[in-house]
């Protein structure tokens, strides 16, 4: 069973008068995971495509989504899944691909319909518009490429694993990876940044389910927090800033599309900007 859902692009002035209820509405996306569906949430955030598949004992197929104007999802797409949960499979264009707990595949325009099967895996679906077939792959940690940033002094000792980027692998837009705390490290992305050339998505997980992550948003001089639980996302504008602190260590996925795939081309804030 296909759910989607709309999100409209937000300007940031009319973001910061929200109050609570309508920050979440537009920018957390609470229920991807649903056991027996796929939840695809359509942002114009650059297009991009954010989505849970949770199979139960039968399979689930994404073959098409009326969003998208194509006949197939694929057809001017291209995709990413990430399985955050137990082993699981995904068919494409007739080959299977095992995917174990972390393990990414990168789906290319044209590949057709993706099966979703195995129960107990939980997959993260990440899509946006593509420009040329390029071949499927999937992508295991021990592939990505590691940088190590912070500091356990300042509490954002962190590793970054880098999966879809341009010194793994090719995409068109997609640029995706995870980031891990390191044990007593709570915040992500701090100093903060903005990019806006680029838009971005953050799947937060591995986070206990009494536990929560402050998410900061807004452009910089003016923050908003959203308090997200284990298995939620969220959507960045280019205008704001996406960094975190959590209440314990936990992993997320970030993911982006846009005019660069240029993973430094950032602008940091300065402590004394933020608002
Ligand atoms: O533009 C890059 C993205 O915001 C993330 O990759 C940042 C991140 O994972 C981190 O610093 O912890
Ligand atoms: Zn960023």
């Amino acid at each position: 069973m296909l759910k989607t859902e709309i999100r409209q692009a937000i300007d940031p002035r009319h973001a910061k008068t929200l109050d609570t209820a309508a920050l979440r509405k537009e920018f957390l996306m609470e229920d991807l995971f649903i056991e027996g569906r796929i939840n695809l949430v359509y942002s114009h955030l650059d297009r991009m495509i954010v989505g849970g598949a949770v199979p139960d004992a039968n399979a689930l197929e994404l073959k098409a989504a009326k969003e998208t104007g194509t006949p197939g999802f694929l057809d001017r797409r291209e995709a990413v899944i990430v399985n955050v949960g137990d082993e699981g499979t995904i068919s494409v264009g007739g080959t299977d691909h095992a995917l174990g707990n972390r393990d990414m595949l990168y789906v290319g325009m044209g590949a057709g319909a993706l099966i979703f099967s195995g129960k107990g895996a939980r997959f993260y679906i990440l899509s946006a518009p593509a420009h040329r077939a390029l071949p499927t792959r999937l992508v295991r940690i021990a592939d990505a490429k590691r940088l190590d940033l912070g500091d356990r002094a300042t509490s954002n000792e962190r590793s970054i694993f880098q999966f879809v980027h341009p010194d793994v692998m090719e995409s068109c837009q997609l640029v995706v990876g995870m980031t891990k705390l390191a044990g007593g490290s709570v915040w992500n992305t701090m100093p903060a940044h903005v990019h806006d050339r680029r838009s971005e998505a953050y799947l937060y997980f591995d986070l206990p389910e009494d536990q929560r992550v402050f998410h900061f948003m807004g452009e910089p001089s003016e923050t908003r927090h959203l308090v997200v639980k284990n298995e939620q996302a969220i959507l960045s504008p280019g205008w704001s800033v996406h960094c975190g602190a959590g209440t314990a260590s936990y992993t997320f996925i970030w993911a982006m599309a846009g005019d660069n795939m240029d993973y430094r081309d950032v602008d940091m804030v300065k402590m004394e900007d933020l608002q």
